[in-house]
């Protein structure tokens, strides 16, 4: 093969060589992946080779059950959740085999109404509530796969917001009673679900619902929530194994139970991300496309992520593809250390929404603004046949113009872009998406060092808003008394270090019907003097 042309300048005939030596091809999936926009030359690929011959093996490790979480002393195991025969214990291939099989019946039994709600009636509604991966994922593959009048509508509790709840709570109104909640933590002690699952449940039962033969848990065995489920004879319980990360829960329970309750082809999806793990298990940098990826983001930000990864979808079905791919990306890479325990502050910044509406809100910066990310466009070719050619316009081609447009629009200003393009858009296609980026981002934490599979700058925050709480607990047991205090009074009584955390919560609750009150100015927090009522 002749030397691949650098990139540089708008010499078709050379970009044309390099899109021809670059292009990634799978005709089974029906996938190309284009990285001949990216700033990977010659010799990059050259001098990746032996950093590469270090990341397949580490990945082969990996999936051969190697402690690959070595902080949190687990192994990391979501390649196993579609292709069992590769877990290391034979009992783990055939409990994930079992799993989805109970998952698949049970969400045929509900769609059939041979599962039902308390009364014999049939489930009209999902409450799923889960936060993160346990909410992400299921999101994605909703908005991804689900067909008009099939299956289920969904309603999610993704957060602890009291107005977000309330409106998903007031648009199933009566509906409570038949609505099948699901309950997702696979640590069961996450904060944010439990607090999802007391104010369902409380509306629930005010409903006259009946709880327990409404509630659903997926969670790890003998979790909080695993217990509470079991003690309460919840109708169903799903695992969501130990080695399975939040971020790439999509091919455990957490994505397969709303696939199967939208009617969608859980098998398929499945298929599609073993699929793309088959293809990208092959050991060498040019013929493994997560490899090209990964090398690719590398150059693009030299390996310190200087450049923001901008995800671009021109189909509606993937618009949340770039929140998903935000919290897998940004949570495996984004580490202050690395693996020997350098600081590094490593990650790689991910955002996007959809083209070509996004050609109508940021586009215009990434032509001719700052030079600090590189697109990620993704292209379906087959069009849904129900929206024709209307006096010779043609959505389809309208869209298939934005996208080469935006391309070579930024192409000229020197900006970088890569391209996935599918045949088809469906379960099989989204699989083979998760399993491209899952490897990915795992072949670039080996490059970059780091461990892609914890999340310690998030313990960080929950560890902070538990001190805020106890911290309100506190000021609430001295105000009890209802004598009028100033905050530099609260602060020396409670002997703490700063008051303006005090500041916040005391603001927060006197915005409610809480029983505090103050006098003062707002906008002068040392004169203001606060009291209970
Ligand atoms: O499923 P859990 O244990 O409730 O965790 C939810 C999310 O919280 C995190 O642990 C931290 O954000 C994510 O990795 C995870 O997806």
């Amino acid at each position: 093969m002749s030397p691949l042309p650098p990139l540089n300048g708008q010499d078709s005939a050379a970009l044309w060589e390099r899109f021809r030596q670059l292009l990634w091809h799978d005709p089974d999936l029906a996938l190309w992946l284009d990285v001949s926009r990216m700033a990977l030359e010659e010799q990059d690929l050259e001098r990746f080779q032996a950093p590469f011959a270090h990341a397949f093996a580490a990945m082969e490790g990996l999936e051969s059950g190697a402690i690959a979480n070595a902080d949190e002393g687990r192994q990391v195991g979501h390649y196993w959740l579609r292709a069992p025969e590769l877990a290391p214990d034979p009992a783990v291939a055939a409990a994930i085999a079992a799993e989805v099989d109970r998952l698949e019946t049970f969400g045929r039994d509900v769609l059939a109404g041979t599962v039902t709600a308390p009364g014999g009636r049939p489930f009209t509604d999902v409450l799923w509530i889960g936060i993160g991966g346990s909410g992400l994922g299921p999101l994605l593959m909703l908005r991804a796969l689900a067909r008009q009048g099939v299956g289920l509508p969904f309603h999610f509790f993704d957060n602890v917001d009291p107005d977000g709840m309330a409106r998903t709570l007031a648009a199933l109104a009566d509906r409570l009673t038949t609505t099948l909640v699901i309950v997702v933590s696979k640590s069961g002690g996450t904060p944010e679900p439990h607090l999802g699952m007391v104010q369902a449940r409380a509306r629930v039962l005010a409903t006259g619902g009946d709880w327990s033969a409404q509630a659903v848990a997926i969670t790890m065995g003998g979790s909080h929530l695993d217990q509470e489920a079991k003690a309460a004879g919840w109708l169903r319980r799903f695992d969501m194994f130990d080695w399975v990360g939040g971020r790439t829960s999509i091919t455990s329970a957490v994505g397969l139970l709303p696939a199967a309750l939208i009617g969608a082809d859980l098998r398929g999806f499945l298929e599609g991300a073993a699929a793309m793990d088959r293809l990208t298990r092959v050991p060498d940098l040019r013929a493994n496309p997560a490899a090209l990826l990964a090398a690719s983001w590398h150059v693009a930000g030299g390996g310190q992520g200087r450049r923001d990864m901008v995800v671009l979808p021109y189909r509606d079905r993937l618009e949340v593809f770039s929140r998903y791919l935000q919290q897998l990306v940004m949570e495996s890479l984004g580490k202050r250390l690395d693996r020997d325990g350098v600081v590094v502050h490593q990650g790689l910044a991910v955002y996007g929404n959809k083209g070509s509406t996004d050609q109508h809100a940021y586009v215009q910066q990434l032509r001719d603004g700052l030079d600090n990310f590189f697109v990620t466009f993704i292209e379906v070719l087959e069009d849904p046949a129900e929206i024709p050619t209307i006096d010779g316009e043609c959505p389809a081609d309208f869209l298939e113009g934005f996208l080469q447009g935006t391309r070579a629009a930024l192409a000229e200003q020197a900006r970088q872009s890569i391209t996935i393009t599918l045949r088809r858009f469906d379960a099989r296609g989204l699989g083979a998406l998760i399993g491209l980026f899952e490897r990915a981002v795992g072949l670039y934490g080996e490059l970059v060092n780091v461990n892609a599979y914890h999340q310690p700058g998030v313990e960080a925050g929950k560890q902070a808003a538990a001190g805020i709480l106890s911290l309100q607990s506190r000021v609430e047991g001295l105000l009890a008394d209802g004598q009028p205090r100033s905050l530099a009074a609260i602060g020396a009584e409670l002997e703490l270090e700063a008051v303006e955390p005090v500041f916040w919560l005391l603001r927060h609750l006197c915005a409610n019907n809480r029983g505090y009150g103050a006098k003062g100015d707002w906008g002068q927090p040392d004169g203001l003097v606060f009291h209970h009522t």
